[in-house]
């Protein structure tokens, strides 16, 4: 088995996990601004947490790893320094808004009303002060590291450290969230009934 020792996730979940609450019911995020910081109320607690090793996802200086949860998009309110709000790229099938002054990512939208995730909002919950948001469940898009320069040689310790910390790693996502994604796709080819 491969030494996890020294090997570094992102700090929210490096020193240990904090258990989520269930009767939590949201907070506000705020980037790393130090003056008219973006601040953007989320008003409900966040699902599906996990850290995502995609090359996509905002990472705090230092983490090899993102953390990234959804929340309804009704949820998501822009609520101080929307002018400082810029798209990534719009073309991704994920919009994330970002602080164009800090480069933190506030939220990631979806736009096309046909995507599996359509109505749900990506976020990262550590820009909150708050406790009692969902606790990260899995890892995601773990092999996606190593298009950040992470060398391959670490990976298998880096996959020990994860399922230490109890975050299953997957390539992809989850399997319920792979097999909620095909789902989606085959009710609309009609391969099964919708
Ligand atoms: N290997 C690619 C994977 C990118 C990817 O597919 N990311 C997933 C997880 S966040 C996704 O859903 N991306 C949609 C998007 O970026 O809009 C990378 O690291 O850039
Ligand atoms: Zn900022
Ligand atoms: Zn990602």
């Amino acid at each position: 088995m491969a030494s996890t020792e020294g090997v570094m996730i992102h700090p929210a979940v490096d020193h240990g996990i904090k258990p989520g609450n269930a009767s939590f019911s949201g907070g506000t995020l705020s980037c790393h601004c130090s003056s008219n910081p973006v601040k953007v109320r989320v008003g409900g607690q966040t699902a599906h947490n996990h850290v995502c090793g995609c090359t996509k996802c905002w990472k705090p200086d230092g983490a090899i790893f993102s953390q990234v949860a959804v929340v309804s998009r009704d949820a998501v309110e822009v609520v101080q320094g929307a002018d400082k709000l810029e798209i990534v790229n719009a073309d991704a099938p994920i919009q994330r808004h970002r602080c164009k002054d800090c480069g933190v990512h506030m939220y990631g939208r979806i736009e096309n009303k046909d995507h599996p995730f359509y109505g749900l909002d990506f976020v990262h919950t550590e820009l909150s002060s708050e406790d009692g948001w969902s606790a990260p469940e899995f890892a995601a898009f773990v092999s996606s590291i190593i298009e950040s320069g992470v060398d391959p040689s670490r990976m298998d310790g880096i996959r020990s450290r994860l399922r230490e910390l109890g975050l299953e790693p997957y390539d992809a996502l989850s399997p319920p969230l792979m097999d909620a994604i095909a789902t989606h796709i085959a009710k609309r080819s009609g391969a099964l009934a919708a």
